[in-house]
């Protein structure tokens, strides 16, 4: 578990200090994605940059596995600083192949041929790219180039995976496959992976922790699932679609909710159930579906018309949906 506890960090500008993190508190538990998002100058290179351990805050602790970094000797800082795995972007070395890119920091270790053959062999079928472990860097695609890169940073068996906008700069399917590597790399070796990344799409895909940076503080934190069932919560603002509708479109219904709902069952068959049980007519005005993972999300606008469409609505609530009935927009049900 890496805990970071009200970490603050400034640098000097050209017309006086710039504050790049203010009292950033997080925590990445062990075996998670944690997610970090925020827009351009919001800090997130700066705190991937103290998490690495390779700058030091201006205060605040970061702690690996209970230990305060701050308190290391240079020796132990510089073995503190081998744990972690940092995906560096564009510096694979062209004269080597995938295989010699990511057998390097093994090669740099001293780990003996036979054991670097196993390793490198394991991690370029994690990233699916056996068949392109002779070829050289130029000759890979971008995605290709970065998966190999993440590749590199699993090898020492890191405790921390650390990567700052590893999809930047590549096409919808290549940024796919990089993400595709990471949540392999969380699922089949354990890896505790932080992902730091302006693009809300990245954490929506793979995250399970979130955290909004915004002007170098932490915004909204919390687990992912639980963050986009608070409707008003700017997690489900910026991840679930939105349910901006025309002016008029919710007229004419009895009631009126903003209905999240979460996982197969609940996305697939229940809003056909509360309409063949309470006898009400439910239309989806707006919003749509999305996943969060693998988990499908729904968000909708629903006009209801009938009796019972308030009944109908606690019972969608009982299994789960999270309602937020729009009052303004309700009309008298007449009995
Ligand atoms: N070494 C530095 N010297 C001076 N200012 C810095 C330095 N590093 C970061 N800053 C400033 O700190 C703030 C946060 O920068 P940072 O790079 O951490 O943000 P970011 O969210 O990663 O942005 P981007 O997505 O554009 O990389 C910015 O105002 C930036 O100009």
């Amino acid at each position: 578990m890496i805990t970071v506890e009200n970490l603050s960090k400034s640098f000097w500008g050209n017309t006086g200090p710039v504050v790049a993190l203010e009292d950033v508190t997080l925590d990445v538990p062990t075996g998670t994605i944690t997610g970090v998002v925020g827009p351009s100058g919001s800090g997130k290179s700066t705190l991937a940059r103290l998490v690495a351990l390779q700058e030091r805050p201006d205060s605040g602790v970061i702690r690996v596995d209970g230990f305060n970094t701050a308190a290391l000797d240079p020796r132990r800082l510089r073995a503190a600083r081998r744990r972690i795995g940092v995906v560096t972007q564009g510096d694979l070395l062209p004269q080597r192949t995938a295989a010699g890119n990511i057998a390097l920091p093994l090669e740099q270790a001293g780990v003996d041929g036979p054991q670097r053959r196993e390793k490198v062999g394991k991690l370029l079928d994690l990233i699916g790219l056996t068949d392109k472990a002779a070829r050289y860097p130029d000759t890979l695609s971008p995605g290709q180039r970065a998966r190999v890169e993440v590749a590199r940073a699993l090898v020492g068996d890191p405790g921390l995976l650390l990567a700052d906008d590893p999809t930047k700069s590549l096409e919808a399917d290549a940024a796919a496959g990089v993400l595709t590597v990471l949540d392999r790399a969380r699922a089949e070796l354990g890896a505790t992976v932080l992902v730091v990344t302006s693009d809300a799409g990245v954490v929506r895909r793979i995250a399970d922790d979130v955290a909004i940076l915004a002007d170098g503080r932490v915004a909204e934190s919390g687990n992912l699932l639980s963050l986009v069932q608070d409707s008003t919560s700017q997690v489900a603002q910026s991840l679930l679609p939105s349910i901006d509708v025309a002016k008029g479109a919710s007229a004419g219904y009895d009631r009126v909710a903003e209905v999240i709902l979460i996982g197969f069952a609940a996305v697939g068959a229940l809003l056909p159930e509360a309409t063949a049980r309470f006898s009400t007519n439910i239309s989806v005005i707006g919003g749509g579906l999305t996943r969060v993972g693998e988990t499908p999300v729904a968000r909708f606008l629903l006009g209801l018309n009938g009796l019972r469409a308030d009944q109908a609505l606690g019972w969608i609530t009982e299994r789960g949906g999270v309602v937020r009935p729009q009052v303004g927009l309700a009309r008298s049900i007449a009995a």
